[in-house]
């Protein structure tokens, strides 16, 4: 964790690497993270992939080890602060109040209390649009579907217009439209020079569409690379106890799982 990496400029701001070290008896991972890239963090289940993501997103506190932004200790920065650099999507999609869509959308912005109004409606609009939920502005989200509430709470983290998307298995409830709407919003994300970290189970999307894929095992780092070496069928057999070979093109491929043993 250090401020070897130069920060990509965003929106005026510099955004630098996203460093983690963890040292304790469950974890030894030291990684820094770049914006500009989609990383991918991929593991069993128990992995400690949900735990990892909060301790990057500042929620977690490492027993040993740290945090660090551009260099910048995460504890060092004021909640508020962090919440406008940090966007964070947990991987439970409870909603704790029955407010509308845009009401929920719109606590994404609380992060950037005082900007001007017209700013705040124009990052809450766009990330309804983004999210594909126009139809459902004025609804409860206790009426809507599973998947709609999950675009719901993901426009919540757009809206905030954070320097890094921390994201806890953002496609799992999607149908496939909208998984690839939000994989192609989360490319533009990485393009305009933002971080975007995403919990993945489904190593197909990692593959086809990450930079970097991160896998953990049992509280370690099993591999870390392009997607191609992270993983390689003898990774994921060694990780995920699955003999598993690699089906069609680079950019389109399958995996296809065979028994396990
Ligand atoms: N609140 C908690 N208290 C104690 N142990 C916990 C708590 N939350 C998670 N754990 C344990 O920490 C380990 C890592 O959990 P974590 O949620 O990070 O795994 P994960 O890789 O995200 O798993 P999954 O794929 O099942 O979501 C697990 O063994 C889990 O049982």
């Amino acid at each position: 964790m250090n401020a070897e990496h130069p920060g990509l400029s965003v929106a005026g701001d510099e955004l630098g690497a996203l460093g983690l070290h963890v040292q304790d008896r469950l974890a030894d991972i030291s990684l820094t993270l770049h914006p500009g890239e989609i990383t991918a963090i991929c593991g069993p289940n128990g992995a400690g992939k949900s735990t990892l993501l909060s301790c990057l997103a500042g929620l977690l506190q490492p027993d040993g080890g740290h945090v660090a932004l551009c260099g910048q200790p995460l504890r060092s920065l004021s909640p508020h602060a962090r919440a406008r650099v940090l966007g964070y999507l947990p991987q439970s999609p409870e909603v704790a109040w029955d407010v509308s869509v845009e009401v929920l959308v719109s606590l994404g912005r609380l992060p950037w209390r005082g900007a001007p109004a017209g700013e705040a409606q124009a990052a809450i609009d766009e990330a309804i649009a983004a999210m594909d939920l126009e139809h459902f502005r004025h609804r409860p989200v206790s009426r809507l579907s599973g998947g709609e509430r999950a675009r719901a709470l993901m426009a919540r983290v757009l809206a905030t217009r954070p320097g890094w998307l921390l994201a806890d298995e953002p496609l799992a409830n999607l149908d496939l439209a909208h998984a690839a709407a939000l994989v192609h919003r989360f490319r533009e994300q990485a393009r305009a020079g933002r971080g975007v970290v995403l919990v993945l189970h489904d190593l197909a999307m990692a593959m086809n569409h990450a930079d970097r894929v991160i896998v953990l095992g049992r509280g370690s780092l099993a591999a870390d690379g392009p997607p191609e070496t992270a993983l390689d069928p003898q990774v994921i057999e060694r990780v995920w106890g699955c003999p598993a070979r690699w089906l069609g093109e680079p950019g389109a491929r399958a995996l296809s799982v065979g028994p396990v043993a």
